[in-house]
Parts: C-alpha cells; structure tokens; sequence
C-alpha cells in the first residue's frame, strides 16, 4: 500500500502515527494512506512556519515569484500523475482532474506575477510638517484548510497569493483526498521553497483546526468548504480576532429567460450541472425556466444529460464519475424522494447504481418542481437538475435570491436590456451570463450572505494575506 507521510519543517514525518486511508468511490479499493496528524503535528508545522517567516518574509516579491514560477512548471509537467491520483482519490473523470490540475497551476503562475504589484500609497497630508504613507506587509503565518472537491486548485488557489505575498503556510486537506495534497507539496519540495515555508499536516480536522485556531502565530485561516464547519471557524477565531477568509456552501440557480437561446442555455446548463458529478460550489442546483420554453429546454436538456456516459474516472469517456461516498448518494437520494413526495416527476435518473461496485448515482432530471422541495433549498452536491417553470422576471428574481447562499448564478438571456436588470438585482458573487463555467484566477471568486467572506482569485485576492500599515511621517524642520 502506498503509505505517503506530512511534511513538517522540510521532512517527510508521520510515518509512526495511526493511518488514514483513502478509498477509491469508484471501486472501493484502497488507493493509499496518510497519518493522523494532531494538535501536536500542527503545532510543530506552525512553529516551522513561524520561524521560516522570519525570513521569507523579508524575501524580495521577485525572488518569491521565482519559486512560484517554477512550482507552476512542475505542476503542469507532472498533470497527468496529478490527474491520476486526484480521479482515484475522489472520482473526479480523468479529463476534469487534468483541467483542474491546469487551473490549479494557473493560480500560481497569476499570483508569481501579481506579488510584484502589492503597491502602497503616498497619501497628501493636510499639514506641512507631516508625511503621510500606506504601506502592505505580508499577514503573518497563515493556516489553510481545504475541501476533497478540488483536491488541488483549492489549495493553490491560497498558496499562490499567500506566498507571493510573503506568508508561510500550513495546510490541512479534506481527509477524502489528502494525497492531492501529498503530490503537490512533493513538487513545493522539488521547487525548492525554503524548509518551514510550506508544510502539510493530515489527520483529525478538528483537532488540527483546534491547534491553528489556538496557536497566537497563525495569524490568518483560510478555510474553503461547508457553510456549517465556516460557522464552527467563525465562533473558533473570536478568542485571538484571527484574520478569516471563507469560501462557503452555495445553491447556484440557472434562470432560462424566454428569449435565450436554447442550445447555449442547454450548454452552459449542463457545463454548470454535471462539472465534477455535480459536486462544485458553484454547480447549478435549482433551474428555473420561463414558462414560453419550459417544455422546449427540458426536451433539449433530458436529451443532453441521457448521453452522459457514466463510470470509473479513469475511462477516458466517462462524464459522470462517483460520488464522494455513500453518505453522498444517500444525501442526493434523499433530495429525489422528497422531491417525488411533494409532486415533482423524474424525466430522466432517479436512482442510484447499485449494480457498479462504487458510489454511484445516475444523472437526474425533475420537473414539476416547487420552491418548497429540500432539493430547491438545500446544496444537492450531486447529478440531479430540478426544473422548475416560472412566469415573469420579478418573479425569478423572489425565487432565485429566497436562500442563504449567495455564491453563484446564471443567466442565460439574448437581451442585455434583461439581463442586465436582472443580474444586477440578484445576490451572488459570481454571475455566468451565457456562461456555465466562469472561473479564473485572475477574477474574484466568492459569495455574498452564508456563501462566504472575502474573495480568492483576482486582486482581491493577494490582499487577503496582507496587513495595511499606515505611517505618519514627522518632517517638522
Ligand atoms: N466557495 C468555494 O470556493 C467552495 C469550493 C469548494 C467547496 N466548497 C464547499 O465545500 C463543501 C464540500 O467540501 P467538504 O465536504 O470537504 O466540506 P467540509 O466543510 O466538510 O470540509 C472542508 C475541510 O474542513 C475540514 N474540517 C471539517 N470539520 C472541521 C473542523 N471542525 N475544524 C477544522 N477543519 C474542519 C475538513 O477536514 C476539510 O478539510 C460544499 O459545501 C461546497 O459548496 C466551497
Ligand atoms: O467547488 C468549488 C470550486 O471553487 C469550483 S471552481 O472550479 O473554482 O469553479
């Protein structure tokens, strides 16, 4: 079995420690192992990252991005091997973990660059005798804790600009897919980032998360994942005021205006839907399409999702992979039968595949679907695409903002008169107009409400690892 260890301080250790193994959901067999890692593992890494802080920070932005540039060569000349054990890990098809792997990369060649452009100010003064400057500094130590759906992008998503910016970094992956974690701090090692610049710690996620949120020397958490374990992080970091940035839950609604064009709306519907087997933050989860082209969209669209090949990742024609887990399936089951109680129709799916040996659920479509439904209410993380028919734009504009979330939405329209009045009334970060599939690194990503605080990606992003220091100059002659 493959045994992979934490890195701590510029060594591979854990190796004594209870393991972690990671199973395949497409067909349950063991892919590998980590330690369990604790508070005393984390520990030592922020120690490590604190002491390396001393002087990466006091690196130059452009000899930074020289690491990161040669970070990101290593990462795309290792895609494949990173694609491998990303789609065995966590099921992802083998051509979606190779564009995330391209993504991930993208981060760390955006960020490489936009460390060079942390600018201060010089801010005129009111008085002769005093000078007045804004200057950046980089945060501190900074703790990152990852999900299993995007095994690397998320973690270089942060890394880019937190050591572009001058941080040191300890970073916790999901416990469903560490070894994504494992094979990119491999290619950190190889990059040759100083020991205690990068470390890795694996294990009990509370107990990890109890020692960052205790440790005074971490002074920035960056968490991406559940709405529910953000909340834990919030109440966690108000005993040392810790610096917080949050990439949360999200309930993505599609809105198919009466003008759109339907082949792009079926398109970038089904871009949105199905990316990873739906399980994205941002994956379409509610569909709402205006009542002249109900019936036309759902045709177009039931026909698009019945020719998605379904099966192990590593197929290079598979589009539908497994699901994360049992916990999973049983999750997007649930939302399908409560749907059905409530009046809702099955067009297409409606059942698990139990006749595969993994977690496997078939892609889904509902009609006839009401905003009272768990599946219109609660983040599906799963193949199922609830259809439901409205009648005008205020109307969908009530329907589409009635959540907690505030991550994502789309909208497919022809009109930029519409779509502008639109967009502009709803309360997401991230708006697709026409688009299914709208993130980059060099744009802010994130959501308002329960969705999230503070936004990765973009130059935004960088300024979340950094402290504004405001200096008054005394020049009395
Ligand atoms: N907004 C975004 O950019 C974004 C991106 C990807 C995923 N997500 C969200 O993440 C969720 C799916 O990912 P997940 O299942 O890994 O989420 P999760 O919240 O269950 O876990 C996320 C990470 O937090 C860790 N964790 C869990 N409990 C913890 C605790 N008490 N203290 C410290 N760490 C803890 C986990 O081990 C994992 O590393 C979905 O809700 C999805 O919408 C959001
Ligand atoms: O699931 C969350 C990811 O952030 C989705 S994306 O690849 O960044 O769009």
């Amino acid at each position: 079995m493959n045994e992979y260890l934490m890195y701590i301080d510029g060594n591979w250790v854990g190796e004594s420690l209870q393991k972690l193994e990671v199973i395949n959901p497409a067909n349950k067999q063991l892919v590998g192992s980590v330690p369990v890692g604790g508070i005393e593992e984390a520990n030592e890494a922020i120690d490590s990252a604190y002491d390396a802080f001393q002087t990466w920070s006091k690196t130059t932005a452009y000899e930074r991005a020289a690491y990161l540039k040669r970070l990101h060569k290593l990462l795309l000349e290792h895609k494949e091997e990173l694609a491998e054990v990303m789609t065995k890990e966590m099921g992802k098809p083998i051509n979606e973990s190779r564009g995330e792997v391209i993504y991930a990369a993208s981060f760390i060649e955006w960020f490489a660059e936009e460390g060079k452009r942390v600018y201060g100010e010089t801010v005129p003064s009111h008085m002769t005798e005093k000078r007045m400057q804004v200057w950046k500094k980089p945060v501190g130590v900074v703790a990152a804790i990852t999900p299993w759906n995007f095994p690397i992008a998320m973690l270089t998503r942060k890394m880019g600009p937190a050591l572009a910016a001058g941080c040191t970094i300890v970073i916790k992956p999901s416990g469903e897919s560490p070894i994504s974690a494992v094979k990119l701090v491999e290619l950190c090692e190889k990059a040759g980032f100083p020991k205690g610049v990068v470390n890795l710690v694996t294990g009990s996620s509370s107990k990890i998360g109890q020692a960052i949120m205790e440790n005074e020397k971490v002074r920035k958490v960056t968490f991406t994942g559940s709405t529910e374990v953000g909340k834990v992080l919030i109440k966690q970091s108000a005993d040392q005021v810790k610096r917080l940035s949050l990439e949360l839950g999200g309930h993505a609604p599609i809105i198919v205006l009466e003008d759109a064009d339907l082949d792009i709306a079926v398109k970038g519907a089904m871009a949105s839907k199905f990316r990873n087997t739906g399980q994205t933050c941002v994956c379409g989860n509610r569909i709402y399409v205006q009542a002249q082209v109900y019936e036309a969209f759902l045709e177009k669209f039931t026909e698009a999702v019945d020719a998605l090949k379904v099966g192990d990742g590593m197929d290079e024609e598979v589009q539908i992979g497994p699901l994360i887990n049992q916990k999973g399936v049983d999750k997007v089951a649930s939302h399908v039968a409560n749907a059905v109680q409530h009046g809702a129709s099955i067009v297409t799916g409606g059942k698990g595949l139990t006749e595969k040996e993994g977690t496997f659920y078939a892609p889904t479509v509902l009609r006839d679907v009401t905003s009272d439904m768990l599946v219109m209410n609660e983040e599906t993380f799963g193949p199922v695409a609830p259809v439901q028919k409205f009648e005008t734009i205020e109307e969908v504009i009530k329907l589409a903002n009635h959540t907690k979330y505030g991550l994502a939405a789309y909208v497919f329209t022809e009109s930029v008169r519409k779509g502008t009045r639109l967009i502009e009334q709803l309360d997401y970060g991230i708006v697709g107009w026409n688009d299914g599939t709208p993130s980059a690194a060099q744009v802010p990503f994130g959501g308002m409400k329960e969705s999230g605080i503070g936004r990765e990606g973009g130059r935004e992003g960088i300024e979340a690892f950094l402290e504004t220091q405001y200096v008054s100059i005394g020049v009395e002659s």
